[in-house]
């Protein structure tokens, strides 16, 4: 995942971006980008690192007009955190296209070589947004004629983008001149909305992957762009919006809801903490049945995301929820590291046991999700050293077994730690007592209860099932030996960083 903003404003468009992207930092820690357009010109300032790094006084003079688009970037699947593959993305035909992107493209590698064998398009980075937006731009020279560019033309780009482009995307774009486009793949996995303000000047308009984003700006949240939807704001602040997908329907993905997306937004309709308040019911429920003949103590949260499930699920235990876990503010989100060695330090550096709420109990720690076990591990570690009596285990998704190829970084299926590991094993593995999981239907119910309008999600990272796209063995074993490279370069690279201040030493 990452997280993507576009806004067409009546001024300055520099700080509103920022303040956004910075509302949107959960979604990617790695890189931060923005591009702002004044008049035919686009400036644009990206490097590697989170907003607060990226971006100076001196960045930010360099941003001048009223409309623009940024992003925060988490590498998925196949690439890299290189600073080439920072977005936004540019390309200078035709008209001067800048685009961003949450998700991931399944067919990144067919279509790279299409666009360099028929459409005689470089692209220059293993980014599929670079993919994704030489698509765009191939579909928009292809279907318009002259330099008078309307909205249905780019409309029927999008849906040229729709017919050729398979996988997850959610994407911000502007074109020189014109105006910011955005769209959403027909199956609506990755989220995206929309909202307005109104000034004395008029209204200005805000598309951002989640809707906090607007509350923190004041924005007023109008609806989420609907799957195989693109809308586009003009220069003067028209507004348009078309279907552009002959057939489409909204899968969003349940990930957002567990664990990827901030509490406090709306998406595709549904508030993110209802569900995980529902999600503690559930397992609450659960506990009570199969857990019945264990003793627990106290629940315990891990900070951050489990909060509201692990609140819920105490109160309806009607057994004490305890802060057992004081979280560093200053370290960020460990699971959307790159690296597993950077990950498990963070962990430690990130989360401190209280002894009190340990010494001589049996503690039931609960957590959004268990995905490597980094945090799992540990955190029981922690709770033993703390004194412990014993250590029940509760996650409020079920077991992640499968790699996810819609943009969040999980594609290789030995690094799952429930893969080819039953409930049991997967205990044992974490070092605690006793282990329980959400069931899916469970994570399902907890999720549409909070809008039985949408009845269908993206689940492949628990059922293994790839809604969107021809996700093959094949494919799945590419992403994952590509991975592995990367990981083994990584790893190499910090033992030698290691190697050499050892030597400054
Ligand atoms: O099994 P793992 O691979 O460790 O992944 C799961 C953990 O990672 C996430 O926490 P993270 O620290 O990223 O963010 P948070 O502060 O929002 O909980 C998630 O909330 C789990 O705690
Ligand atoms: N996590 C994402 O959404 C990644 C976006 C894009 N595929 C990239 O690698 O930059
Ligand atoms: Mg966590």
């Amino acid at each position: 995942m990452c997280g993507i903003l576009g806004v067409v404003a009546h001024s300055p468009a520099n700080q509103l971006l920022y303040d956004g992207l910075l509302m949107l930092q959960h979604r990617g820690q790695d890189a931060a980008g923005i591009v702002t357009a004044q008049g035919n010109s686009f400036h644009m300032h990206k490097g590697l690192g989170m907003v607060r790094d990226v971006f100076r006084t001196r960045n930010m003079r360099a941003l001048p007009g009223r409309m623009g688009i940024g992003q925060v970037r988490y590498p998925a699947t196949g690439s890299s955190n290189s600073p080439a593959e920072a977005q936004p993305f540019y390309v200078n035909s035709p008209f001067g296209i800048v685009l961003s992107h949450n998700g991931n493209l399944t067919n990144a590698d067919v279509l790279n070589q299409e666009l360099f064998l028929a459409d005689r398009r470089h692209v220059n980075t293993r980014s599929d947004s670079e993919v994704l937006l030489n698509v765009l731009a191939h579909e928009l020279q292809e279907r318009t004629t002259g330099y008078q560019l309307d909205p249905a033309e780019i409309f029927s780009a999008v849906a040229g983008v729709h017919e050729r482009c398979q996988g997850a995307y959610a994407v911000t774009a502007m074109i020189a001149g014109y105006g910011l486009l955005a769209f959403r793949d027909p199956y609506g996995i990755r989220p995206l909305v929309f909202g307005t303000i109104e000034t004395n000047a008029g209204t200005e308009y805000m598309v951002a992957s989640e809707s906090v984003a607007l509350d923190i700006l004041g924005f007023r949240l109008i609806r989420d762009v609907a799957p195989g939807e693109a809308i586009f704001i003009d220069m003067d602040g028209r507004f348009y919006s078309q279907q552009c997908a002959p057939q489409s329907s909204l899968n969003p993905c349940i990930f957002e809801y567990v664990y990827l997306a901030r509490p406090d937004s709306m998406l595709d309709g549904i508030s993110v903490y209802e569900t995980r308040l529902n999600m503690g019911i559930n397992l609450a429920d659960k506990i009570s049945t199969d857990m019945r003949h264990l003793d627990i103590d106290v629940v315990i949260p891990i900070p951050e995301s489990s909060r509201p499930s692990a609140m819920q699920l105490a109160n309806r235990l009607g057994i004490s929820l305890r802060e057992g876990f004081v979280k560093n503010r200053y370290v960020g989100r460990t699971f959307i590291m790159p690296g597993q060695q950077l990950r498990r330090k963070s962990v430690r550096q990130k989360l401190n046991a209280i002894e009190m709420e340990f010494r001589g109990k049996n503690v039931l720690l609960v957590d959004d999700s268990i995905i490597r076990g980094t945090t799992s591990r540990e955190i029981v570690q922690m709770a033993r050293e703390a004194g412990a009596a014993k250590i029940y285990f509760a996650s409020a998704a079920p077991p992640v077994r499968f790699p996810n190829v819609y943009g969040i970084d999980m594609p290789t299926r030995q690094e799952l730690i429930a893969t080819n590991r039953t409930n049991e094993e997967v205990c044992r593995e974490i070092g605690a007592d006793y282990l329980i999981y959400q069931d899916m239907d469970a994570l399902k119910q907890a999720v549409a209860q909070a809008n039985p309008q949408v009845a269908n999600f993206e689940t492949s990272c628990f059922d293994g099932y790839y809604i969107a796209g021809n996700v093959t063995q094949e494919y799945l074993g590419r992403i994952e030996s590509q991975r592995n490279n990367l990981e083994l370069l990584r790893n190499q690279r910090a033992t030698q960083l290691d190697l050499t201040l050892s030597s400054v030493d």
